[in-house]
Formats: C-alpha cells, sequence, structure tokens
C-alpha cells in the first residue's frame, strides 16, 4: 500500500519542493505586509515609497534567499557527489579486492552500468561499457549478447521473481561468454533496491568468475572418481605412516575394510618374505627421493601372500613440510600366473603338459654342462609310438590324444627328478638322462620304457589298445657335442631301430648298441643267478713274503651261467653296479666267504684272513656294519679273520671316517684296494683306521725293469709302514717282482706267480697239498 503522505513528505523535501515553498511563503508575505500597510499608512506617495522600498527589501531578501538556498543546495550536491564518488570508489576496490566484476541495472531508466572488471573477465576491453546510452531502457539485448543461450531463460526466471518477490537478494550460476567464444562460468550475486513504497527500482550484481572454482571442483570430482573407482588400492597415510583412508580397491585386493585399518600402521600386510632391512630401505628412498616403486609380497587379511606392485611418494605442503604419504598398490598375482602359465605354455606341450622341444634343448645343455664338469655322460633317447596313426585311423583324435596323455604320465612316473621326459610333436618323445655313470645305463632306461609300454592301454571308453614303441640313443659327448647333433644322431638312430623291426632301442655307433644289449641281457639273467645259485666264491691265496705261507685269501666272485660258462666279473660287477643288484650279490659274497672260511676253520685248515671286496654303493647304501656283525654271528666265523677292501673312492664319502670306526669296532680289517689309482695321498689315509694298503698291480708290473724302476712301489711300502700299516702287493707274476718286493720289506703279496684265484677245493688242496 501507498502512504500519500509520505510521498508527499518527500517530494517537499527535494530542491523543487523547497523552492516552490519559498515562493508561496514570498508570496503569502508580500500579500500579507501589503494589506498591512495599506491599513496603517493610506497616503499614496508613503505608499509609493514604501512599496520602492518593499520591492527592493523583496528583491534583497529573495536574492539573498535564493542565493542561500541555491548554495546550501549546491553544497550538499558536492556532498552527495563526494559521498557517492567515496561510496563507488570503497565499493570498486572492494570488487577488485574480490576480483569480482559489478554491475548496476536502473529499472526506471533502463541503464546498465557494468563495471571495467565485469568486462575484463569475459576478455573484453574495458573501454567498451555497455550503458542504457547503448542499450535501450529494459532492453536485455546485452544479457542475450553474452549469456548462455541455454541459461537466458533460468535468469530472467530468477530475476522475475527476486523483482517480484520479497527476496532481496539471490545468487544465480550463469555461463557468459568470452571474447574468444568460450563460456565462462560465472556466480552472480543480485540485489535488488526498493523504493520506500518496496517498488523495485535498481538490480545490482556482482559477478564472480568460477573458472577456477569450477576447474578445481572437476579436479576433485575427477579425483574423487579415479580414487574410488581405480582398479589399484590406495592408501593414505599420516606424517606419521598411520592409515588415514583407503579406497575400496585397496579392500578388494587385501580383504581389509577401511574401518578395520583406520589409524593402523601398513605393516599390517607385512609377509614374512622380506625382512626389516627391505622396509627400512624403502622408506629410506622415500624420506631421500619421495617416492619408491617395486615389487612386494604383502599379506592379505586372509594369510594368503600375494605380490603386488607397490608405489609410495611423500606429500608434502606449500611450506615444503611432509603431510603425508599416498601407497598405491596393483595385485600382481593374476599377471603373475598368467605370466607363469604364459611361461610354462611357450615350454610346454598343450597337450601332455610335458616340456616341447625347447625346454628339451635347454635341458640338454645343462645336462651336457654338467657331464663337462664332472666328467661324466648323458643321453638323449628319442621314442616313437609304432603305427600311432592306425590308432587315430581306427579309433578317433580324442582316442589318440589320450593315448599320448596316457604314454606321457607312464614315461614321466618312470624317470628320475633329474630327467627330462618332452614331447616332441606327434608321438615322438625326448628324455634326457643326465649324470649317467656309463653310456650303457641309457639302453637299461631304455629297455625300461619298452617294457612298461608294452602293456595294453585302456582308455576312457574302455577301448583296449597297443602300441610298440622304437629307441633310438645318442651319447654326449661320444655322439655329438651340440644339442642339434645329437638330436640329429637320436634321430638316425630312431630310424635304424625302427628299421630293425620295431619295439627295440638303438645307439647310434653300432659298437655301443651291441655293448648295451649284452649289459641288458646280463642284467636280465643276473637276476636270476642269485636266486638259482650261479654264483660262485673264488679264492686267490695271499703269501707273507718273509716266511712264505699262505696266510689268507681274496675271495673273488665269479658267474657259472648255464649257457656261458664261467663270466668274470668285470663283465657282470658293472652291470651289478648300475643295477643296484650290487647289494644284493655283495652280501652273498660275504656270507658265502664266511660260511666257506668257518667250515675250513672247522676242518682244520691253517688260519687264514679272508678278504672281500665292499663296492662303493654297498659302502654307501648300507648299514655294512650291521651286515658284517650279522652274518659273522650267523656263520660263526670270527669278525678278526674277516678283511674288507674299499676302494679309494669309498673314503671320499661322507662321514667314511665314521663308517669305518664303527666298521672297525665289529673287530673286522680294513684294506684299501688298487692303492695309487686314486687321487688320495698317504696323508690322507692317515685319518681312517685301515690296516692293509695294496699296492695296484701297475705299479707292480713296473717292476724291477719297468719306467719308474719300481719308485712308486717302494715310496708306498714304505710311507705305508711309516703310517703303521701292512702292505700287501697285489699282481705279483714274476719272481723278481717279489725279490724287490721283499728287499722293500713288503709284507705280503698275491698273483698269479703263486696261484690265480681257485675255486674252494683247489685253495684247500694248495692250503694242505696232501689232502
Ligand atoms: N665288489 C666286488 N668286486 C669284485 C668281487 N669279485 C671280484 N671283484 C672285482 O672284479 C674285478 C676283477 O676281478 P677278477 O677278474 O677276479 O680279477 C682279480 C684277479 O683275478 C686279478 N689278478 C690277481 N693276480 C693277478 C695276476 O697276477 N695277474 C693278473 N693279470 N691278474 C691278477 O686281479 C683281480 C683282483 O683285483 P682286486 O680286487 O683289485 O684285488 C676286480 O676289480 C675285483 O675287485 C666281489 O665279490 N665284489
Amino acid at each position: 500500500m501507498k502512504d500519500p503522505r509520505g510521498n508527499l513528505r518527500q517530494r517537499l523535501r527535494s530542491p523543487g519542493g523547497i523552492v516552490l515553498l519559498y515562493l508561496l511563503f514570498a508570496a503569502a508575505w508580500i500579500a500579507g505586509s501589503d494589506s498591512a500597510i495599506r491599513f496603517l499608512f493610506r497616503d499614496p506617495d508613503q505608499l509609493a515609497r514604501i512599496g520602492t522600498t518593499k520591492g527592493m527589501l523583496f528583491v534583497g531578501i529573495t536574492s539573498g534567499l535564493l542565493f542561500l538556498l541555491l548554495s546550501a543546495w549546491h553544497a550538499s550536491l558536492v556532498r552527495a557527489k563526494q559521498a557517492s564518488d567515496l561510496y563507488r570508489e570503497r565499493l570498486e576496490r572492494v570488487l577488485k579486492g574480490t576480483n569480482d566484476g559489478w554491475w548496476e541495472w536502473n529499472l526506471a531508466s533502463g541503464q546498465i552500468y557494468f563495471s571495467p572488471r565485469c568486462w575484463e573477465l569475459l576478455g573484453r576491453s574495458t573501454a567498451v561499457h555497455i550503458t542504457g546510452a547503448e542499450t535501450a531502457a529494459g532492453d536485455a539485448s546485452v544479457w542475450r549478447e553474452i549469456l548462455h543461450p541455454e541459461d537466458l531463460m533460468q535468469a530472467e526466471r530468477r530475476i522475475e521473481a527476486l523483482l517480484t518477490g520479497q527476496d532481496s537478494g539471490a545468487t544465480i550460476e550463469i555461463r557468459l561468454r568470452h571474447q574468444d567464444g568460450h563460456y565462462i562460468p560465472v556466480l552472480s550475486r543480485l540485489m535488488v533496491q526498493r523504493d520506500a513504497g518496496g517498488q523495485a527500482v535498481l538490480v545490482s550484481g556482482a559477478n564472480m568468475d568460477m573458472s577456477e572454482q569450477k576447474r578445481n571442483e572437476e579436479r576433485l570430482r575427477q579425483s574423487a572418481a579415479v580414487f574410488e573407482t581405480t582398479r589399484e588400492g590406495i592408501v593414505v597415510l599420516d606424517a606419521e605412516r598411520r592409515i588415514l583412508m583407503v579406497n575400496q580397491a585397496f579392500t578388494n585386493i587385501t580383504g581389509y575394510s577401511e574401518r578395520e585399518v583406520i589409524g593402523l600402521s601398513p605393516s599390517i600386510m607385512r609377509s614374512s618374505r622380506h625382512d626389516d632391512d627391505f622396509y627400512k630401505g624403502i622408506w629410506a628412498t622415500v624420506q631421500r627421493e619421495g617416492h619408491w616403486r617395486g615389487e612386494v609380497w604383502h599379506r592379505r587379511k586372509s594369510g594368503e601372500i600375494y605380490p603386488e606392485l607397490l608405489g609410495i611418494s611423500a606429500v608434502t605442503n606449500s611450506d615444503g613440510a611432509l603431510t603425508n604419504y599416498v601407497g598405491v598398490i596393483a595385485d600382481l598375482s593374476q599377471l603373475k600366473a598368467s605370466e607363469t602359465r604364459l611361461e610354462f605354455m611357450s615350454q610346454h606341450d598343450p597337450l601332455t603338459s610335458l616340456p616341447n622341444r625347447a625346454l628339451l634343448m635347454s635341458h640338454m645343455e645343462h645336462g651336457m654342462r654338467l657331464a663337462q664338469r664332472e666328467s661324466g655322460t648323458m643321453a638323449l633317447l628319442m621314442l616313437d609310438l609304432d603305427r600311432f596313426k592306425d590308432i587315430n585311423d581306427s579309433f578317433s583324435h580324442d582316442a589318440g590324444d589320450e593315448l599320448l596323455q596316457q604314454v606321457a604320465k607312464c614315461l614321466s612316473a618312470r624317470m628320475r627328478d633329474m630327467d627330462t621326459v618332452a614331447r616332441l610333436g606327434g608321438d615322438e618323445f625326448g628324455i634326457v638322462l643326465p649324470k649317467l655313470a656309463h653310456a650303457e645305463d641309457a639302453a637299461i632306461v631304455a629297455n625300461g620304457i619298452l617294457r612298461a609300454l608294452k602293456q595294453p592301454w585302456t582308455l576312457a571308453d574302455g577301448t583296449e589298445v597297443r602300441v610298440g614303441i622304437s629307441i633310438g640313443i645318442s651319447i654326449f659327448p661320444d655322439h655329438g657335442t651340440s644339442t642339434q647333433q645329437l638330436l640329429q644322431h637320436a634321430d638316425a638312430a630312431l630310424y635304424q631301430a625302427k628299421q630293425e623291426g620295431r619295439g627295440g632301442f638303438r645307439y647310434f655307433s653300432q659298437g655301443m648298441t651291441q655293448a648295451a644289449r649284452e649289459r641288458i641281457r646280463l642284467e636280465a639273467r643276473l637276476h636270476r643267478a642269485i636266486e638259482q645259485n650261479e654264483l660262485r666264491v673264488y679264492y686267490q691265496p695271499v703269501v707273507d713274503i718273509a716266511g712264505g705261507g699262505i696266510v689268507g685269501a681274496e675271495a673273488l666272485v665269479r658267474w657259472q651261467h648255464p649257457e656261458e660258462g664261467l663270466i668274470p666279473p668285470a663283465r657282470f660287477i658293472p652291470v651289478a653296479e648300475s643295477t643296484g643288484l650290487i647289494d644284493a650279490i655283495g652280501e652273498w659274497v660275504l656270507r658265502e666267504t664266511c660260511r666257506q672260511g668257518r667250515q675250513w676253520m672247522d676242518a682244520g685248515l691253517p688260519a687264514l684272513t679272508l678278504a672281500v671286496n665292499m663296492s662303493p654303493r654297498q659302502f654307501r647304501h648300507r648299514d655294512i656294519g650291521a651286515t658284517v656283525a650279522e652274518v659273522t654271528a650267523q656263520t660263526g666265523f670270527p669278525a678278526t679273520r674277516l678283511e674288507l677292501e674299499l676302494t679309494e673312492s669309498a673314503l671320499m664319502e661322507p662321514d667314511a671316517a665314521e663308517l669305518l670306526q664303527r666298521l672297525r669296532a665289529t673287530g673286522v680289517r680294513l684294506a684299501i684296494d688298487d692303492f695309487g689309482t686314486g687321487y688320495s695321498s698317504l696323508a690322507y689315509l692317515q685319518r681312517f683306521p685301515l690296516d692293509v694298503l695294496k699296492i695296484d698291480k701297475g705299479f707292480v708290473d713296473a717292476i724291477p725293469h719297468g719306467a719308474d724302476r719300481g719308485a712308486i712301489a717302494t715310496s708306498i711300502v714304505g710311507m705305508g709302514h711309516s703310517l703303521g700299516f701292512k702292505v700287501l702287493a697285489e699282481g705279483v707274476e714274476k719272481p723278481e717282482q717279489l725279490a724287490f718286493l721283499h728287499s722293500l720289506g713288503c709284507d705280503m703279496y698275491q698273483g698269479y706267480l703263486k696261484s690265480p684265484p681257485l675255486p674252494p677245493a683247489e685253495f684247500e688242496r694248495l692250503l694242505s697239498p696232501d689232502r
């Protein structure tokens, strides 16, 4: 509601109102004074004088009053202008300080004033002011020109609401077009000024450039989105390395929720794979360089240890003071698993999971290096399933695949851990046998494979199939010194094996094939030799050089083969050693010798020391002390009459000294056989509880006219005696050798000079010619 009196008061207070009031007052005063004078003086001259004076007085007073009034008015205008300027300057300073642009829209005049900053915001020249003079009153074309079309309606609606409503202010977000065409986000704070009647007379506003804030908001929004949606786990620590916050991916990877870890040290995730020094090193790098990155094995909440790629960065504030650490973790377990899988696939056959040709060749390289280092040998076996194609054709390819898988399993199960079974493609397999003692051992393996794969194979659908196998063998270094050569030669041998009628093996060289086959035949028969009582012990007398009498005998095994006759030990002992049969043979010889010795004792023959050979394998694998104790107790042959002959290599076994002490404790005598052929020195022998040194036949052969003229035998006898051993010379064939040994003071001898090894009955006759 309008107040008419208030309106009138306001008008009268204005300069125009004051002048009007003055004129009314002057007119009343003139009219009033004129009537009073006429009433008092009635004389016309006097009246004329008074009139002139009054006119002058009126003009003077009126001029003075007018002057005073105009001066006061002017002063008030100047003051108002100064106040207005001061106010505007102050306002502009404030706006400048806030960096906001200011505008003012006089609704009555339609003029809009824009502060220079308003235009600066938009990249426009500050000299260009669009004012009401250039824009018609109420014409919004200036807005329309710079306002984003999509914001126009909203802005108009808000201003309209502001003008008609009771609110005195509002804020709106709009976009204004920059000089170069892009839009700038602006926050405009609007204020409405109303007259006494509440009529809106002025709308003013401050425009704030929101570009930076929007950019920051966008950055924050993006950071938050990255933080929450990234697959990498993020953990934020405070300067004391306590966990402040983690993201969802961290929880997914570690299993720890944010609630569970806040305030804790990240060391809760440590695994035993790294020690304290490792972590100290990480933090030292972060302190020094501001960041660290590397692979770490950490522990999930479930206890599972997993690999992760960890990056740690130190965060500093604007003063450079450390405020936080940020850790980013990427779970590598999947990656590692697929890397491992890929690596496996690149080196293995997908059907059988066996190594492929590339891996086989790499294992061959390794096997060759081992063989070179240990002066040993390595074999490559190449296997081929005979008529495998028929199985594929007659049944199905699935059946063929299944058979290959079964064969692969069977082959792998038969091999030592150090061997490699590979599928080379199709029905072809390769096997690397490193660290073989003899080239012929490969044939034993090949023979075992042939026997094993002869079985009928039952497929998943119940079908029974049989396959033949052929095997080609090449030996390093005999048949080649490179993988290529060995593969080619094993392949050529395989071809030969097939030519010879399938189902067999063949070496690349014919001689080796023969030897290996014989060895295999021997092995097969040797298994039955003990059971069928085909082994014999022969005795070679040991003669006391000074006295000339037989003081003992060396027990030497022979094999009485039903077809081949007497087989010397040199032919079957190596086979027995490589197949493990030597354990059984050795024990049989020991038992038989002790039984025979007891029998001779009971028969009243002279007291003899009987020597039994002990292979290094027996020494290594069996509790030989227990066996000796059991055999001597069972046969009744005194352990003190039993001598065990060991080779120098047996002394190289770990714990040899301890083992010999235990043996010695049973009462047996210990002798070193073939002394001088190994690497042990006499000084080395000193640490073992030995009784007898047997000089190898090779040194005896050199007596007395050989290359060294018996020098080695001479020194062995001398040093052996100085160390407290008895010395026995082997292989004495000539009287002059005996004479020389006698002159050296050698204690005993064996040899054809006295007698070759003899069957027990003949040995008895040698002992007691009269019997
Ligand atoms: N682990 C076992 N090894 C044994 C056993 N029985 C024998 N062997 C070892 O076999 C190798 C060959 O033995 P053998 O063919 O019996 O030869 C022995 C003698 O016959 C031979 N000898 C003896 N005197 C002479 C000779 O004057 N001239 C000559 N040319 N040969 C001769 O020497 C062999 C005895 O050797 P050694 O054992 O070194 O004393 C042989 O290495 C036996 O060790 C057994 O049961 N277990």
